[in-house]
């Protein structure tokens, strides 16, 4: 693979995220005292658990996104307190055999990915070291016991099915701005050649910018351009969706102009006018097939697990290490649209899914009679109130849990009650994981096996499958 070794340039262009513990912005510790701006040459050893390379500096942690271990950099002040300096990468001197040229064209600027510049090898191996600290950390295993990874396909590039534009009119240039957000900034940068997204959804972003195009001609009133808030864009192999988020209804020649583009495009469109329902404007609903026949339908506002290839085969291992039998019943916390119960259902006695979202349970159960399975109940709960700690008892013999990045603290501590045999627990973070970890493993459980999940490559987000069982 392709070495860049020098001028790597800063991408981190569009704006600074002041960081959380009192760090300095000015002169004062980073950079001179005069002011100007400090340069320093260090040697990067570690990888933060959000990518970033981590050198001493005069005793301190210095953290330089874009660097990697075993780099040689020269690296900008830009805040520091007394416990750690925040840089940013100027030139890399010496190069990591980890490094490679990342594919996408925007990516310096872009916010969306931050790991482009490693191997996608090295993100995994990174990803799974993160996750193994973190536990060895905050529970009282000694060691853990690792799967295969589940790794995304085309070295990381070309999956991702569900993207969100952000819409900007720029009254200074009488411009639609419409693409991505620089990192921790609110410029918006046009992403018609974004590397990660899959073929579908290239093609769909190029008829994204040629509509934007096609308005800027045919509308003139700035009125109707502001309108635009973000558009949804889902695209895989099974269908195309668009869903405009406008903050008043566009006036009827306009409406028809992105109508006759959608019928040209063969796209499903929707539109959400200000507070109004979701509303099919031309087409039908997606409908997302997995490996075992299962069929799931939703809007493109629904939560969507982005990586469809690394989805499929996780449900597939979930329903692997579940083991579950013909008698079983299942829980499926944080269950959605129902990713995991209709597979469960399909091998189960019963499965009870629980979610926060009504329209989400809604959709379920329209899931579930949509594959013909009469053995699914839903139903709405906040699974972070101690209400919902009311029927845990004695509720299921497998359980799966699927929870946002803050984790299933509440459920984890109580999750003996359940009486389930083993538990399949999906994060998206790390920590909450490890926090959650220790809480099962205090009610007899035991961690049998982690799977890293290849779902965001490119990024230094982290998913993981942890499998306890009693
Ligand atoms: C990571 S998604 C997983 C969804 C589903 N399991 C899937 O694979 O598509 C997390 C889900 O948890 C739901 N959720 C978030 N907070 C919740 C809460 N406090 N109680 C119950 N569900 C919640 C979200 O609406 C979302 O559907």
């Amino acid at each position: 693979m392709a070495k860049s070794t020098s001028g790597f340039k800063n991408k981190r262009r569009g704006g600074y995220r002041k960081p959380a513990n009192n760090i300095q912005t000015s002169g004062k510790q980073g950079g001179s005292s005069s002011g100007s701006p400090q340069f320093i040459e260090v040697d990067v050893d570690r990888l933060s658990y959000d990518g970033k390379g981590i050198a001493r500096f005069n005793g301190r942690a210095c953290f330089i996104p874009d660097a990697l271990p075993g780099e040689k950099v020269k690296a900008q002040i830009t805040a520091a307190n007394n416990k750690r300096v925040e840089a940013k990468l100027i030139k890399v001197l010496e190069a990591s055999t980890e490094r490679v040229t990342p594919q996408c064209p925007v990516y310096e600027e872009c916010g969306g990915c931050d790991l482009q510049h490693m191997s996608h090898q090295s993100q995994i191996a990174h990803k799974q070291t993160v996750v193994e600290q973190l536990l060895l950390r905050g529970t009282d295993l000694e060691q853990v016991s690792w799967h295969e990874p589940i790794v995304s396909e085309n070295q990381g590039y070309g999956y991702r099915r569900k993207i969100r534009l952000a819409c900007y009119y720029d009254a200074s240039c009488q411009v639609l701005k419409v693409g991505f957000r620089a990192a921790r900034s609110k410029k918006i940068v046009p992403v018609s050649d974004c590397a990660i997204v899959t073929n579908e959804m290239k093609a769909l972003l190029k008829a994204v910018y040629g509509l934007v195009e096609q308005l800027h001609q045919d509308v003139t009133k700035t009125s109707v351009l502001r309108q635009f808030a973000h558009i949804e864009c889902v695209a895989d192999q099974d269908s195309q969706s668009v869903c405009f988020r406008l903050l008043e209804r566009l006036p009827e020649p306009v409406e028809s102009i992105v109508s006759q583009w959608a019928e040209t495009n063969e796209l499903n469109l929707w539109f959400r006018v200000g507070n109004e329902p979701l509303t099919l404007k031309r087409g039908m609903e997606s409908v997302s097939c997995l490996k075992d026949g299962v069929k799931l339908a939703y809007s493109p506002e629904d939560f969507l697990q982005v990586n469809a290839g690394v989805n499929d085969n996780l449900v597939q291992r979930v329903m692997e290490v579940l083991n579950i039998q013909a008698s079983d019943r299942v829980l499926d916390l944080f269950s959605g649209l129902g990713n995991f119960t209709l597979s469960s259902a399909k091998r189960a006695k019963r499965v009870k899914a629980v979610e926060a979202i009504d329209v989400m349970v809604e959709k379920s159960l329209d899931n579930a009679r949509l594959n013909q399975l009469e053995n699914v109940d839903a139903e709405v709960q906040d699974l972070f109130d101690e209400a919902a700690l009311q029927w845990l008892d004695d509720s299921c013999d497998c359980l799966i849990l699927d929870p946002p990045r803050a984790g299933a603290e509440l459920i984890s501590q109580h999750v003996g009650r359940t009486k389930a045999r083993r538990i399949a627990y999906v994060s998206c973070n790390p920590q909450s994981l490890a926090r959650d970890s220790q809480w099962i493993l205090q009610q007899g459980y035991q961690l049998d096996s982690l799977t890293l999940l290849d779902m965001f490559p490119q990024t230094s987000h982290i998913e993981t499958l942890a499998v306890f069982t009693k």
